[in-house]
């Protein structure tokens, strides 16, 4: 191998969700849905790079945790559920969220999220006292429920409608989030069922039937990535609140009295994933809920530094035995474990018990975003010598290799002197392993330039060299590096880069 001289180092910036989106629609990344019609709000459709993106986070996230682990399997349940899943969960009678319009603008918020942004306003003001008390006093009053508390709670903070910048406000009331809709050709028989707002029900009704038939013993997990519907208040933030999102959640087993460990295992773990996915340490924290849900016993989330400040990406949960519970009341049918393993103390085995979980609750779009968001880059670079020097701004998204959506692009450096020939034999002979591309329009300075608006970690060319010694030049992404090296070794050298193994090997 052979390398040609290093590139001047570069300044970078990061972007502005404004610079995000815009970025993810242009180059095929993220599309709003229905968009010829003028679009359906907090609704999005994925393109041709963002799909090949999202498939990738959620492989290494299915991967993490069925593959890394012999007691995590996983599930695909249905989207619909029989409509007693969600009276037994407790979301028909109490998955809302408090909302409040403002009258003069007309707009709807949601009350606790006016009063997050408040918080996040005094804590950026150095009032960190002052935000955590805020945020204490909305716990209690929607712990207790006093909507009236929370309505006095936005006037006293001076809170104004963003639009109207009035504080003409309704009072607070509770919406809930499903949607419903009928099965049933004929109107009289049909009846009303929901679409899933969460995956988390669909592994809990098959609790026994996954642990029988995989021959699971307690501690063990189910693992299933799927859709999930929410009618959301407020969209906003691009696809960070989607009212149609796709959650990744693990559902772990545990023996009543160890749960508190569990919850901290999967904690330290669930954010060190993160971490070797990519996203910094300082650009992550975790934050307890203040107000606990109905079916938590401790919650906290991982927050991940967006354009637009800490946000959640994945919630971790003590559910304790709410929900079989639950389950075992309304269907009659039991859901116990026999554990017959021996209590140390007793001297005899633990038996029968229904046990309790730590879920951990990611949202695959926000994940992507948080990826979009970390890799989005604004470059000042230099390029060439002498007169002939220039700076420019270069954009580049600096996505791991293992989940840009395309591994490498091979470019001929003419369209002749059988180089688009040679590139084709190369191309045939990667496409099998990894998702690769080939082209030969424009001068090769605009197609690097493609290439690093989309992620694409490595460009092939092939020159009047190779055809002379079967050896490319290899240019990279983040360093605009140029190695030369055989044909031959293509395969393992991208391989290598784009292999989940390295990043798995960190965990
Ligand atoms: N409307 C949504 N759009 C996209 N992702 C979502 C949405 N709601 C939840 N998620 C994802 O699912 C994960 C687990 O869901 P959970 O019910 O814990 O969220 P949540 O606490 O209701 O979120 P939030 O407080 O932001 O509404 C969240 O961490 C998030 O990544």
């Amino acid at each position: 191998m052979s390398n040609a001289p290093k590139p001047a180092a570069a300044a970078t910036t990061e972007g502005t969700l404004a610079n995000i989106v815009s970025h993810a629609k242009e180059y095929g990344f993220v599309f709003q849905s229905s968009e010829i019609y003028d679009g359906l709000a907090a609704v999005y459709d994925y393109g041709p790079n963002g799909v090949e993106l999202k498939n990738n986070l959620k492989q290494l996230w299915w991967k993490a945790m069925t593959q890394l682990h012999q007691n995590v399997v996983g599930l695909d349940a249905a989207i619909f559920m029989h409509p007693l899943t969600w009276k037994a969960s407790g979301h028909v009678d109490g998955f809302s969220d408090p909302m409040i319009d403002n009258l003069d603008s007309k707009k709807r918020y949601r009350a606790d999220v006016l009063l997050e942004d408040k918080a996040a306003e005094h804590e950026k003001n150095g009032e960190i006292a002052r935000a955590e008390t805020l945020l204490a006093e909305m716990g209690r009053l929607l712990t207790a429920e006093d909507l009236a508390g929370v309505k006095q709670l936005i006037i006293d903070e001076q809170i104004l409608c963003p639009v109207s910048k009035t504080g003409n406000w309704t009072e607070v009331r509770q919406f809930n989030l499903m949607f419903s809709t009928q099965v049933g050709a004929v109107a009289e028989d049909s009846s009303q069922i929901y679409l899933r707002p969460e995956t988390a029900q669909g592994i809990f009704v098959n609790f026994l039937n996954v642990q029988k038939s995989a021959r699971q013993k307690v501690p063990f997990g189910i693992a299933q990535i799927g859709k999930a519907f929410r009618n959301e208040i407020v969209a906003r933030q691009f696809i960070f609140r989607m009212r149609e999102f796709e959650q990744m959640e693990l559902q772990f087993f545990v023996r009543p009295g160890t749960e508190g460990e569990w919850y901290e295992h999967w904690k330290t773990m669930r954010r060190r994933w993160h971490e070797v996915m990519g996203l910094p340490a300082d650009k992550l924290r975790f934050h307890d809920h203040e107000k606990l849900a109905h079916y938590a016993k401790a919650a906290v989330d991982i927050e991940y530094e967006f354009p637009f400040g800490f946000k959640e990406i994945e919630g971790i949960h003590s559910r304790g035995d709410f929900d079989l519970t639950q389950h075992q009341a309304l269907s009659k049918k039991k859901q116990q474990y026999f554990d017959a393993d021996i209590d140390p103390e007793t001297g005899k085995a633990y038996g029968n018990y229904v046990p309790f979980v730590v879920e951990t609750s990611a949202g695959a779009d926000r994940l992507f975003l948080a990826t979009l968001c970390q890799a989005y880059q604004e470059e000042t670079i230099t390029e060439g010598e002498g007169e002939q020097q220039q700076t420019k701004t270069r954009t580049l998204l600096r996505l791991h290799p293992a989940v840009a959506p395309i591994k490498a692009a091979i470019f001929p450096l003419v369209k002749k002197d059988g180089m688009p020939e040679k590139a084709t034999e190369i191309f045939n002979s990667l496409r099998h392993d990894f998702r690769v591309i080939m082209e030969e329009r424009d001068a090769i300075g605009k197609r690097y330039t493609r290439q690093d608006l989309i992620g694409t970690p490595f460009c092939i060319v092939v020159d009047g060299q190779t055809l002379e010694d079967d050896t490319v030049t290899v240019r990279h992404r983040d360093s605009r590096e140029q190695t030369r090296m055989p044909i031959s070794e293509l395969r393992g050298y991208i391989g290598e880069a784009v292999s989940f193994s390295r990043i798995f090997e960190q965990l």
